[in-house]
C-alpha cells in the first residue's frame, strides 16, 4: 500500500528524517514511535503533501507521491490525515455537515452529490457514534471525544484506503481514548482500511498496531512484530524507550495506560 525509501527531511542545519524505509501492506497498522522531535510527524507530513521530502521516494499504490518538488495527489480522498486536536484540526466557522463534507471537493461531482445526502451523512455521523442532530451544530459545542468523531467522519467519507493518524488520541481522556481507539478498529476491519499510526503511547501502539518502527533521532533504529518488540526489543534504544515508559507509568506521571 505504502513504500516509503530512503526518505529524507533536512530544516536548515538540522535532520530531522535521516535515510528512512520501510512499507505499510494493505490492511495493516503501522505504528511509528519515538521521542518528541524525532521525527514521526514529519514522516507523516512527507506523506500526505503537507511537506516536500529532501530525498528519497514514497509511493503509494505502486504510484511516486513526490516527482520534481511536486505532489501528486493519489485518486481523490484514498489518502487520508486524522491529526492529534480536534479543536485546532476543526474549522471553527463551519458547521458540522460543512466540515465532514469539505473533502467531498476532490471527488467527482455526482459522488460528491450522493455522499452529501442526507441519507448517507445521517449513516456516516451514526457510525461515528453522533447524531444527525449534530449536522447543524459547531466545534466548539462539541466535546474533544466528539471532535474526534467528526474529524473520523471527514477522514472516511472519501472512502480511503489509507489513513495517517498522528497522534489521534492524545489530547483525550483515558476512557475516551480507548472508546476512539475501538472506533479505529472497527472502521479498519469493516473497510479493508490500512493506518499509519504515530504516537508515543506505548500502550496505545501496543493495543493497535502489527508491526512498529522506531525512530530515534530521525533514524529508524528497529522494525518488529508487535508483540516481539514489547517483549524483546531488538536495540538498546527500544530497551531504554520502553523501560522509561513503563517507569512513567509507574510514576504516575504518563498519561500512558492500558486500554
Ligand atoms: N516546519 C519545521 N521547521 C523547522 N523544523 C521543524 C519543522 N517541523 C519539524 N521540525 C523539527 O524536526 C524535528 C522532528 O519533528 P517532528 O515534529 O517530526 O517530531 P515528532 O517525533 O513528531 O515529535 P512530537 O511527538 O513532539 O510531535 C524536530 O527537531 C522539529 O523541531
Amino acid at each position: 500500500m505504502l513504500s516509503i525509501n530512503d526518505l529524507g527531511k533536512v530544516f536548515g542545519t538540522s535532520t530531522a528524517v535521516d535515510h528512512v524505509s520501510f512499507q505499510i501492506e494493505k490492511g495493516e497498522t503501522y505504528g511509528l514511535v519515538g521521542e518528541s522531535g524525532s521525527g514521526k510527524s514529519t514522516i507523516g507530513n512527507m506523506i500526505c503533501g503537507l511537506l516536500e521530502p529532501t530525498n528519497g521516494q514514497v509511493s503509494f499504490k505502486n504510484q511516486e507521491l513526490w516527482k520534481n518538488g511536486r505532489y501528486i495527489r493519489p485518486r481523490p480522498g484514498s489518502l487520508q490525515v486524522v491529526f492529534q486536536d480536534p479543536q485546532s484540526s476543526l474549522d471553527i466557522r463551519m458547521n458540522i455537515r460543512q466540515i465532514i463534507t469539505e473533502p467531498l471537493r476532490a471527488l467527482p461531482k455526482a459522488e460528491a452529490k450522493r455522499r452529501s445526502g442526507d441519507d448517507y451523512l445521517g449513516a456516516l455521523v451514526r457510525r461515528v457514534g453522533l447524531l444527525e442532530d449534530h449536522l447543524s451544530r459547531f466545534p466548539h459545542e462539541f466535546s474533544g471525544g466528539q471532535r474526534q468523531r467528526i474529524a473520523i467522519a471527514r477522514a472516511i467519507i472519501t472512502e480511503p484506503d489509507f489513513i495517517i493518524l498522528d497522534e489521534p488520541t492524545s489530547a483525550l481522556d483515558i476512557s475516551i481514548q480507548a472508546q476512539i481507539l475501538n472506533l479505529l478498529k472497527s472502521l479498519q476491519h469493516e473497510r479493508g482500511l490500512t493506518y499509519l499510526f504515530i504516537s508515543h503511547d506505548m500502550s496505545v501502539i501496543r493495543y493497535m498496531c502489527d508491526r512498529v518502527g522506531v525512530l530515534y533521532h530521525g533514524r529508524l533504529v528497529e522494525e518488529n512484530e508487535t508483540e516481539a518488540f514489547f517483549t524483546r526489543p531488538r536495540e538498546a534504544y527500544s530497551q531504554r524507550l520502553l523501560s522509561s515508559m513503563s517507569k512513567m507509568n509507574k510514576d504516575g506521571e504518563g498519561k500512558t495506560r492500558s486500554v
